[in-house]
């Protein structure tokens, strides 16, 4: 991007500059909150990017600001206190202005374009190896090369210059438990390369080891029986930040002050609301509006809280949406009762915003995650049969609607049977999720990737026509084809045939899939390890 418009994250920063020079000016309570809201905002952002350098930075600030909030009468705070924070403050904002130079370019949000320099996805990544563990340095480093990461090779305590920093730095120490030497290298790299990605291969499996290494700075410490496909799968997995839809709560509130109030807080932390006054229209709201959480106020007229709530729960499709009440209620025995007839948590007004924005994003992110893992397949991660094929009659209606271009892929692995009976399930598996992992590596994130069945998946290609799709999965082709999978006596090579079929020469998802199906059997009649698209 080359616009001069502030991004996300410079907007936050100004925020929270602004509300920090406007409790140096005045001093209040509220002030202070309004910083904390902006401190807290600030964390969640790096959170969704994945900082987690730069998250824990931000934590420590956030800590110190909710350990000061107290009350009315701690206002203004004493000025060494002041002082300490804005250290603090400083402490963030110089490394935030060292990983801006450094950060990998990516994580917009923004949906890429179909360009061909958007396909490959290089990423650098160093190995830093202790003498001795070359052997494992090697064969991990030649593995990410096949999945597009540029992996070098660094010596434990090679000096670090902070604007070459990588992506992620694998560290392999000489043992599995890593000595003091060996730490205070890992927390200079982390103070050098704040945006960078930490993981420690081979760690003992005990928590105080691991304890240490996260207190060094790592982020991940992987135990040494996983290593190279942990560590593959786990970088994959970062590099396709996820933007989320917003996460959306509907405020059952009869008071249109509080509902305003409440509306408000939720907004300043980039969560969507939708106030209702009358619990009445709770099933409506829910039809249409599709909230990932409710706030229910207790005490309403017509009906309270509590029996909206039971209403709710008499409904299958509302079992496990979560429930919290805000209310003034302030007898224990009401608040017991009300959480036993179906509410999740109870939360009392006044509210402190930061703690209500944070029991709401934590049980949305939990609601979330388990409606995410009806539609993920355990063996690859990426969709099911379902839920892809909902995902591309979604993508289809699109590019109806938008007139888009758009290509659908079908994916098998040739022989696959032969695999299993050669060298095992268990091998078969891991060519499987060598694919998976290599998809992953080569599309883009606002490609469709399915696991359809067995060793067959389902492509999605927005923006794309036929050619280039067909361009796109050869070259993929090619690379798998020459990608070694490890088998107990070696490695084996593996291929795949594909069928691809574009919108708008066909229309519905049913059309796309069936006309990609029937070139993927016709790749197959032709040989296999080649990749036919269906007729105009
Ligand atoms: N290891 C493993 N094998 C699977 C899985 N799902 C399906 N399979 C096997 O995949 C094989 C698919 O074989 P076939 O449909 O005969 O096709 P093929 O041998 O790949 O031959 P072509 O598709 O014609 O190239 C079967 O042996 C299935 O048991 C899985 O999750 N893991």
């Amino acid at each position: 991007m080359t616009s001069a418009q502030p991004s996300p994250l410079d907007d936050r920063l100004q925020v929270l500059h602004a509300r920090w020079a406007q409790y140096m000016a005045g001093g209040q309570l509220e002030q202070f909150i309004e910083f904390a809201v902006a401190v807290n905002s600030l964390v969640e952002h790096f959170n969704r990017l994945r900082l987690p350098g730069l998250v824990r930075l931000c934590q420590g600030l956030e800590n110190a600001v909710l350990a000061r909030i107290g009350d009315a009468s701690s206002h203004p705070m004493e000025a060494q206190e002041r002082i300490a924070l804005q250290r603090q403050i400083d402490a963030l904002f110089g490394s935030v202005a060292t990983s801006q130079t450094v950060a990998p370019v990516r994580r917009t949000g923004e949906r890429a374009p179909a360009r061909e320099l958007d396909w490959v996805k290089p990423r650098n990544v160093w190995i830093v190896v202790a003498e001795g563990r070359g052997e494992v340095a090697d064969g991990l480093q030649s593995q990410l090369q096949y999945f597009g990461f540029k992996a070098r090779r660094v010596d434990w305590c090679a000096g670090i210059t902070p604007d070459e920093a990588p992506f992620a730095m694998l560290f392999i120490p000489a043992g599995i438990e890593a000595q003091a030497d060996e730490l205070h290298y890992i927390e200079a790299c982390r103070k050098a390369c704040p945006a960078s990605q930490l993981f420690c291969l081979g760690a003992a499996p005990a928590v105080e080891p691991i304890v240490t290494l996260m207190r060094a700075g790592i982020d991940a410490a992987l135990p040494a029986d996983e290593q190279p496909s942990m560590v593959i799968n786990r970088l994959l997995d970062l590099l396709h930040t996820e933007e989320q839809d917003k996460y959306r709560v509907l405020v059952v509130e009869d008071s249109r002050v509080a509902a305003l109030v409440i509306c408000r807080t939720l907004g300043e932390h980039g969560i969507d609301s939708l106030a209702i006054g009358d619990p009445g229209e709770l099933l409506d709201a829910l039809r249409t509006y599709r909230p990932d959480l409710i706030l229910m106020d207790m005490h309403m007229p017509r009906f309270n809280g509590v029996e909206a709530t039971r209403v709710l729960r008499q409904i299958p499709a509302y079992h496990t949406l979560p429930i919290v009440y805000l209310s003034g209620e302030s007898n224990i025995g009401m608040q017991v009762e009300a959480l036993r007839l179906g509410g999740d948590q109870f939360l009392i007004k006044p509210f402190n915003p930061v703690l209500l924005a944070a029991v709401v994003k934590t049980k949305i992110a939990r609601f979330r995650d388990l409606q995410r893992s009806t539609c993920i397949d355990g063996l690859t991660g990426l969709f099911n049969h379902a839920a892809a094929k909902a995902r591309l009659k979604a993508m289809a209606d699109d590019a109806a609607a938008d007139g888009g271009r758009f290509a659908v892929a079908m994916i098998d692995i040739d022989n696959f049977k032969a695999v299993n009976d050669t060298y095992g399930h268990p091998v078969g598996d891991l060519v499987i999720r060598g694919l998976a992992w290599l998809l992953k590596a080569r599309l883009r994130e606002s490609d469709l990737i399915g696991r359809y069945g067995g060793e067959e998946f389902l492509i999605a290609l927005p923006g794309t026509d036929a050619a280039l799709a067909q361009t796109v999965l050869d070259r993929i082709r090619a690379d798998f084809a020459a990608l070694p999978h490890a088998h107990p006596g070696g490695t084996l090579y593996a291929t795949f045939s594909a069928g691809v079929a574009a919108y708008p020469e066909l229309d519905t998802a049913a059309a796309l899939t069936e006309a990609a199906d029937n070139a993927l059997l016709e790749a197959k009649r032709g040989g296999r390890n080649r990749v036919e698209t269906a007729p105009a």
